[in-house]
């Protein structure tokens, strides 16, 4: 397993994470566990501020639905990033850790009018708006408040990531933004700009996300500026700014190569600068929205080991204390972990074994075949880069309560999120006073 941020081996043979040894931080939190990396975390928004930021005035938007909590909302700001929200629940949780809303961009290809009117209210730098019903009613509502609201538009530019099928949002056959090739978008900008009560800024897109292939981000930029080229001999209108998106792939097994993101940068800053000069365009200001290549490596998840079940000929089955209730893209997306014995990190692997969940679905598996040192019960599991899109996506199916995480650095931890409790688990069940007779609320029926 590749040792990544402050992860190393003490003289224990323990892994350690930010000074912390990862078999005491079972002891004292439990597990399952999600450890947070703090210094890596920080380190990664300060990789795409320099290369975005400090060099080019672009602006990196953190994408919250990789892992927000109120302490990474922190982190995020005082790192001088913005950041994406796709929903109410996550532009409520930026409020409440007082980031800065004039650096919220608010996302979603469905937005209700109670999550634009909160968006309104908070006064946020962007709404991305995704679709012609939200900017109609964007307008309506940005009206009513009295307020112009400035929003990017979302397009789809048809380019195609190369990664898995199911995360890919940038083709044509997309429930994301409006397609470019077919009119659609050309259509929404007339429209946009013929509303009194939003203020066009700019254009968006996204590929796709676990990318590797920086050309793909330079085939987008040559499908936009083309685009904006086109827009401004129809329409007079150019973007001040343009948003690529998130995407850049991460490490997690040795199959993965992830670039560098001050590469990344210079070449799609100089894309974006190379083509609005060859159009005859205003340079626009470059936004990205980086999500997994910030939190996902600098997070990790420890596991206890339980029952151990050996099929002769066949498979050994290490079975864990979480599983897809904490950590379901195996499932979802057949993704790939590396992990290790965090108790016994230095010895050599001496069999291949599955890990499964203790979730009851045959589906819940977390590692299909890893080399490990022969698992017994008891055991500290470490599966690495669980910091995107676990703990965000996690659910409690079966009723089992969702771990803690824990913030490292320097040899202190700090719970930034509390295990849930049984109790947090049926907190909105209520069992109504006469179960099985007439309801109290009445809603009329058909034929009624
Ligand atoms: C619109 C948008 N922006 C940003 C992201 C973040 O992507 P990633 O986590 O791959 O960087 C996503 C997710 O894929 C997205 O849909
Ligand atoms: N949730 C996906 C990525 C979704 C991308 C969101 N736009 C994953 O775990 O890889």
């Amino acid at each position: 397993m590749k040792l990544q941020g402050t992860m190393q081996i003490n003289d224990k043979g323990h892994l350690e994470i930010g000074g912390c040894d990862t078999v005491e931080l079972a002891e004292r939190f439990g597990t399952p566990l999600y450890v947070l990396d703090e210094q890596y975390f920080r380190q990664n928004c300060r990789n795409y501020y320099r290369a975005f930021t400090e060099k080019y005035d672009g602006i990196v938007l953190y994408a919250a639905k990789t892992l927000l909590t109120l302490a990474v909302c922190r982190m995020v700001a005082e790192e001088g990033l913005s950041l994406d929200v796709v929903s109410g629940g996550e532009l409520y949780t930026a409020k409440k850790a007082r980031f800065p809303m004039e650096r919220v961009y608010f996302h979603g290809n469905n937005k209700s009018a109670a999550e634009l009117k909160l968006a309104l209210e908070y006064k946020v730098g962007r709404i991305m708006v995704d679709n012609p019903h939200e900017l109609q009613m964007l307008d309506r509502l940005a009206g009513e408040a009295g307020v112009r609201a400035k929003i990017m538009l979302r397009l789809t530019p048809g380019v195609e990531a190369h990664t898995h099928e199911y995360i890919k949002t940038g083709q044509i056959d997309s429930k994301f933004g409006m397609v470019i090739e077919n009119g659609q978008a050309m259509e929404i900008i007339k429209q946009a700009l013929a509303l009194e009560n939003v203020q066009l800024t700019g254009l968006h897109c996204h590929i796709g996300s676990q990318i590797f292939e920086l050309q793909s981000y330079a085939h987008a930029a040559e499908v936009m500026l083309g685009f904006a080229a086109e827009v401004r001999r129809e329409t007079g209108w150019q973007p001040e700014e343009m948003n690529f998106g998130g995407g850049m792939g991460i490490y997690y097994t040795a199959a993965d190569e992830p670039q560098p993101v001050s590469k990344y940068a210079d070449m799609l800053v100089q894309a974006v600068k190379t083509l609005a000069q060859a159009h005859d365009l205003i340079v626009p200001r470059v936004l990205v929205e980086p999500g997994r290549s910030i939190s996902g490596p600098a997070g990790t998840t420890l596991y206890t080991v339980g029952a151990v079940k050996n099929i002769p000929g066949i498979r050994k089955y290490v079975a864990v204390d979480g599983g897809m209730g904490d950590n379901p893209r195996p499932a979802l997306y057949q993704s790939r972990y590396e992990a290790l014995l965090a108790n016994r990190a230095a010895q050599q692997p001496q069999e291949t074994v599955s890990i499964a969940g203790k979730c009851c679905e045959s589906g819940d598996m977390l590692i299909w075949d890893i080399d490990l040192p022969t698992p017994a019960p008891g055991d500290i599991l470490s599966v690495s880069a669980t910091g995107a899109y676990n703990y965000s996506m996690s659910m409690n199916y079966n009723r089992l309560p969702r771990p803690a995480m824990v913030l490292v650095r320097d040899g202190a931890a700090d719970i930034i999120v509390a295990r849930e409790t049984y109790d947090d688990l049926i907190r909105n069940d209520v069992v109504p006073e006469r179960l099985g007779e007439s309801r109290v609320v009445k809603i009329a029926g058909a034929g009624r």
